[in-house]
């Protein structure tokens, strides 16, 4: 027995209130990643007849929260992973992480969530860790239109270490319960405006209260997932037709190209 599959084996049962079973919705229509209503058909199949290769064994995907500082990244993470809440503000200097482990359709699937300092003096401790991104999560304060300025700032930023093409990005206002219904609304239409140029999707929320934090969460695990097990679709469907290995004419190496390809959980 490897090594891996017996530290998998000690790992505890997946907390009841990280399963997700259905696709959790998005949260303005305007900026979403997409409006369907159930996760994609050959995902669910794929997760019954347990064909999700390397997503459920080894994947983990990692999550970067940029954005001003002091506008509630480490008070966000802390709600969902600790349930907690601190008015007092310490800022993050460097780099901070948590691990969560979720189930999705019946599928492990963990997220590695990275709380960055905003603060200058640490950025440049801070977007050494921005690497290897699969989710890029922009958060700015709903009572503050500066930070929301900033926004494509942090985003260029976070896309210097990452493949642009290869990574979700969401919008996130953070403590919307500081702000009135109409002060919201007014900064809402800014957010989605940007959201939408930018092809992030969208959701406000409050830690001090909770609101939308666990289903904001819920969608990025869902979305993440998602995309991870297209993803290792479209690799075993072009690798294998019918069950024979095809041999594409970009390949320069007869044996490596039908060996069976060594899961790769850091891409
Ligand atoms: N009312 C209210 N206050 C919040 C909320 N989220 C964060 N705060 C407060 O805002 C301050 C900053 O929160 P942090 O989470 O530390 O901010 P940060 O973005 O991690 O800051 P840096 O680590 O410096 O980048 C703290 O005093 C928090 O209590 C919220 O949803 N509502
Ligand atoms: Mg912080």
């Amino acid at each position: 027995m490897s090594v891996r599959v017996s530290a998998m084996s000690v790992l505890p049962p997946v907390r009841r209130d990280r399963v997700i079973a259905q696709l959790p919705q998005y949260f303005r229509k305007e900026a979403a990643f997409h409006t369907k209503e159930d996760f994609n058909n050959k995902v669910k199949t794929a997760c019954q007849e347990q064909r999700t290769g390397t997503v459920g064994r080894f994947k983990i995907s990692k999550v970067i929260v940029v954005g001003d500082l002091a506008v509630g990244k480490t008070c966000l993470i802390n709600r969902f992973c600790k349930d907690a809440f601190d008015k007092n503000y310490k800022a993050t200097i460097g780099v901070d992480f948590e691990m969560e482990r979720f189930e999705v359709l019946g599928v492990p699937f963990s997220l590695q969530l990275w709380d960055t300092a905003g603060q200058e003096r640490f950025k440049c401790i801070a977007s050494t860790y921005y690497r290897g991104a699969q989710v890029v999560i922009i958060a700015f304060d709903v009572n503050d239109i500066a930070s929301l300025g900033h926004v494509r700032q942090w985003l260029e930023d976070a896309l210097k270490e990452n493949d642009p093409t290869g990574v979700q990005l969401f919008l996130i206002g953070t403590k919307k319960d500081l702000s009135s219904p109409a002060q919201y609304s007014q900064i809402e239409q800014d957010a989605l405006k940007l959201a939408q140029e930018i092809k992030a999707e969208y959701w406000a929320v409050s830690s001090l209260t909770g609101e939308n934090v666990k289903e904001f969460f819920f969608r990025v695990a869902s979305l993440a997932f998602e995309t991870n097990v297209l993803a290792e679709l479209e690799k075993s469907g072009s690798r294998q037709i019918g069950g024979v290995v095809r041999i594409n004419s970009t390949s320069n190496n007869l044996h490596a190209s039908s060996k069976k390809k060594q899961p790769n959980c850091c891409q």
